[in-house]
């Protein structure tokens, strides 16, 4: 990989914006004259001011993982291969905020996340959330990497700069990391530091997600759809796992063919949907829908989004739901998800800067509430492993 110096990085954008083109400023019609469908494509111009974005190579240049932390991300990847296999018997935890927002709470969180791992790591295997883009419903913020100063601005430059910078300090933690792919053009920029992958709910039925979880080198869980469906999402577990071929940002930042070798260890998520589906019925139910498919018996379960209802405190009685049934033996639930942050709720923060410690998407149960939930998975795993 070339060295780069990083000046060689910085955004191009002039200081005042570069006049429109007259040619096609006068060929394009007033836009109050067009059907609101209808915008007109950027021009030249309006691209020149949008500078350059650094290549995934020399981002990784400015925020490097050490060999050492390569190291251990190929280890966690193998090891959540394991649970979902059940060659290792414990439970995966995904566990951490809905978003990050703020990089020092996000470290925090991190810090004190990390000491219960190691506390809990004879029966689970913690994974911290590091979600650093968001899909929307409809509209609303799209998180750190798109909006890094949280006011909707879009500077994707210092988005994949803070973003990078916070994956690799949480990588120093020792934890492996989970991520949300929202926009596959930026994989290339975070997947190096993930050990677990999502496709979401709302994307699940995607083709270039898909495509692109056949080619992530880490385990990928496909969420069941908002609507609630496991069709769409058992679908997309068959689809990574085969090879594909896709066009993806190479790693010197030009658009290239990718042929992937296909996703073996891509597997299904319930998040519930208008009805949760995290009790007996609903894993059996996902049970029967994997092996119809004739893919292997494993889920995640999430105890927040549709499971929840979007309310962190209907989490702590999903995760005792789940905790009974794998205490009983259940051995197709590999993992469980928690949405928790440093305090507990959520804020819409108005036009000030958000609280550092309180979630400013889905609502979070706080740490406190948080070690005693992790504390009963453990023992519901011990039990399922006895
Ligand atoms: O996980 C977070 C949210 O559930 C997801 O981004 C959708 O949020 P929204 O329905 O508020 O847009
Ligand atoms: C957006 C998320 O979940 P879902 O896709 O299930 O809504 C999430 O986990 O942050």
């Amino acid at each position: 990989m070339p060295s780069l110096p990083p000046q060689a990085l910085s955004s191009q954008a002039p200081s005042s914006p570069a006049p429109s083109s007259p040619a096609l400023s006068s060929q394009a019609p007033s836009s109050q004259a067009l059907p609101t469908a209808v915008q007109p494509l950027p021009t030249p111009a309006d691209l020149a001011t949008a500078g350059p974005l650094p290549s995934p190579a020399e981002l990784a240049l400015l925020f490097p993982l050490s060999a050492d932390d390569t190291e251990r991300i190929a280890r966690h990847r193998r090891t959540v291969g394991d649970v979902l296999d059940r060659r290792d018997g414990r439970l995966m935890v995904v566990v951490g905020p809905c978003s990050v927002h703020d990089t020092a709470g996000a470290l925090e969180y991190a810090d004190r996340l990390a000491g219960a791992a190691r506390r809990f790591e004879d029966d689970l295997v913690v994974v911290l959330r590091a979600y650093l883009e968001k899909p929307r419903t409809v509209t609303g913020w799209t998180g750190l990497l798109n909006s890094p100063e949280y006011d909707g601005t879009g500077d994707l430059d210092a988005g994949l700069r803070l973003g990078r910078s916070l994956l690799t300090d949480a990588v120093a933690t020792g934890l492996p990391l989970a991520y949300e792919f929202v926009d596959p053009a930026l994989a290339p920029y975070v997947a190096d530091t993930v050990s677990w992958g999502a496709i979401g709910a709302r994307t699940v039925a995607s083709q270039p997600h898909r495509h692109l979880a056949s080619w992530l080198p880490m385990p990928v869980g496909m969420k069941n759809c908002v609507s609630g469906r496991l069709d769409t999402a058992v679908a997309a577990v068959q689809a990574a796992a085969h090879s594909h071929t896709l066009p993806a940002v190479s790693y010197d930042g030009r658009l290239t063919t990718l042929r992937s070798t296909g996703n073996r260890s891509a597997h299904l998520v319930l998040r519930g949907g208008p009805v949760p589906n995290y009790d007996r019925a609903g894993v059996a139910a996902a049970r029967a829908a994997l092996a119809a498919a004739g893919l292997p018996e494993r889920v995640v379960v999430d105890a927040s989004h549709g499971n929840s209802g979007k309310d962190h405190n209907r989490q702590p009685g999903v995760v005792a739901d789940l905790a009974a049934q794998i205490a009983d033996g259940d051995r197709s639930l590999a993992g469980v998800m928690i949405e928790s942050y440093l305090a507990d709720g959520r804020q819409d923060p108005g036009g000030g800067r958000p609280r550092p410690d309180l979630s400013v998407t889905d609502a979070c149960v706080g740490w406190t509430r948080t070690v005693p939930l992790l504390e009963t998975l453990a023992q519901a795993a011990r039990r399922r492993a006895a």
